[in-house]
């Protein structure tokens, strides 16, 4: 039978969204995490939480908060069977838990944490719960082993997802479960334009961090041809996370933070580009399109695929040595996102990247940049109102989603989404669809991508829009590919381990004369 979710039990939540961060580390840490049941994102309330600590406390803070939005769902059912009456106060239900964390998790000495717990819970004025508070905590820390086997045991997320995961990864299922409640590893995606990846690597290994090269390759059959594409794409995996400020030459844009999984985009988009140019000698303009683009990720990496030669035989294609004319005279790449706040980091990223419209001048690439602030349900590339018009070779359509691939970074995630959110995502999914796909030009590729492991987000997507679009066919992936599962349409990443990338979807479609 179907369950609904468990935690949290916000009937007693003050609707206050104001963060107040005074009070000791661990009172600020309760806020926090109240202020993220009231409905706020984690990477909203973290900046002001940190940035009120002294540094000596910013870590265990960080620890403290990131540990307890894990395991919540876990913690919350341990608690559950630690009191003999059900406890309701929100507040005291997430103080007892990020007491537990603290004996089970982290390190911290049993008095310490009972005892720290406990003030907190009279600073924030539960002091008639003190009692209750102190007799379960001591109660976990007579035998740690114990809980900490019982709150292990099971998957710590709300009910209603870890069903759904359950009807579509059965056979990865206790993995995939146990991995979304792990840290998730940082990786790098190195400008090419700039430096090479085994330059950067050792220049890394000087500065004392620890890297693993990770070669992810990807193949695709081309289509009306017995021809594949392959291609390689190289990650590097930090041995443990950093702040981007330890990184060589990160200011000047020699490296960014992606997920290996994420890394995979604009190489697949981009080759798929390359090879519909090989087909039409005639091309000279190029439009290209990346729709929902903030905060830039992969339009930077599809951006540093076109400045770098080695990658883009856009403008410089040498053949026995000699150059000869570049395919490409122009290429117009439009980026559009609906968030006017997320627009404004695409500026910044492409600006510590040196990828600005006047960079690219500079670089005598004839590219033209334009980002607009759009709805892509609506928007038309051509700009005539309500007409649809193919004037797109290539869509990247990194689409928004329930981001349930990245909970590992954004644990937060597990507690915002609800059941329902993954029906309007689809819905809003397949509108997005809709809208761009009449403005690709036949012969033209899309490649859809997410950061869902919901297969109703992803490969049932997929084919509920290819049944419906007869121009529309499923590229196909090959055995080449060293990453993800082959699926009915596209290839699905997990993330299972503490070494393996987000949780990614890409669908290769491209579109064939009606
Ligand atoms: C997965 S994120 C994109 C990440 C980005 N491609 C990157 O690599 O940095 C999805 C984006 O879709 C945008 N979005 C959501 N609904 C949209 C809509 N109707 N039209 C355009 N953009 C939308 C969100 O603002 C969000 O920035």
């Amino acid at each position: 039978m179907r369950q609904t979710t468990t935690a949290p039990r916000n009937n007693k939540l003050k609707p206050s969204s104001n963060l107040i961060m005074n009070g000791s580390v661990r009172v600020r840490v309760i806020r926090t995490l109240l202020a993220i049941q009231n409905g706020q994102s984690l990477s909203s309330v973290l900046d002001p939480l940190l940035n009120s600590l002294h540094d000596g406390d910013k870590g265990f803070a960080h620890a403290l908060l990131l540990t307890t939005l894990r395991q919540w769902y876990a913690l919350s059912r341990l608690l559950d069977t630690l009191a003999d009456n059900p406890i309701d106060e929100v507040e005291v239900r997430t103080t007892i838990q990020v007491g537990l964390v603290q004996l089970l998790y982290l390190e911290v000495a049993d008095h310490a944490a009972i005892h720290e717990t406990v003030e907190a819970a009279k600073e924030i004025e539960f002091a008639h719960a003190t009692g209750l508070i102190n007799a379960i905590l001591r109660k976990v820390a007579k035998n740690p082993n114990k809980f900490r086997k019982k709150c292990n045991k099971n998957h710590s997320l709300p009910n209603w997802l870890a069903y759904q995961l359950k009807q579509d990864w059965s056979e990865q299922y206790n993995e995939l479960t146990q991995g979304l409640r792990q840290s998730a590893p940082m990786f790098l995606r190195v400008n090419t334009a700039v430096t090479s990846v085994d330059d950067y690597q050792q220049e890394l290994y000087g500065a004392e961090i620890d890297t693993d090269l990770v070669e992810l390759t990807s193949g695709f059959n081309l289509p009306h041809s017995s021809d594949t594409a392959t291609l390689s794409t190289q990650a590097l995996r930090l041995h443990q996370s950093t702040a981007v400020s330890a990184l060589p030459q990160f200011a000047e844009g020699a490296v960014s933070v992606q997920d290996m999984h994420a890394q995979l985009a604009a190489p697949i988009i981009h080759k798929a580009l390359i090879n519909k140019i090989g087909k039409d000698k005639n091309v000279t303009d190029l439009h290209i399109l990346d729709a929902c683009a903030a905060p830039g990720g992969k339009l930077a990496h599809w951006l540093e695929l076109i400045n770098s030669a080695e990658h883009s035989p856009l403008f410089h294609v040498k053949q026995d040595n000699a150059e000869v004319t570049a395919p490409t005279s122009k290429i117009k790449l439009t980026a559009i996102d609906n968030e006017a706040p997320r627009i404004e980091r695409i500026y910044d990223n492409l600006d510590r990247l040196n990828l600005k419209q006047e960079n690219l001048e500079q670089a005598e690439k004839n590219v033209e940049l334009e980002i607009v602030c759009a709805d892509a349900t609506r928007w038309q590339g051509a700009g005539k109102k309500d007409t649809s018009e193919a004037v797109f070779d290539a869509i990247l359509l990194d689409s928004p989603c329930t981001a349930t691939g990245v909970i590992r970074r954004h644990p937060d995630i597990s507690i915002l989404r609800a059941e329902e959110d993954v029906e309007q995502t689809a819905v809003l999914q397949a509108d997005i669809l809709h809208n761009l796909w009449p403005q690709l030009k036949v012969g033209g590729y899309l490649l859809y991508v997410t950061c869902s492991i919901l297969k109703q987000e992803n490969a049932l997507q997929m084919q509920d829009f290819i049944s419906h679009h007869d121009d529309a066919v499923a590229v196909e992936f090959t055995e080449d590919c060293n990453w993800g599962i082959a699926q009915t349409i596209g290839r699905q990443c997990l993330p299972i381990d503490g070494i393996s990338g987000d949780g990614f979807y890409y669908a290769l479609l491209h579109k064939a004369a009606e």
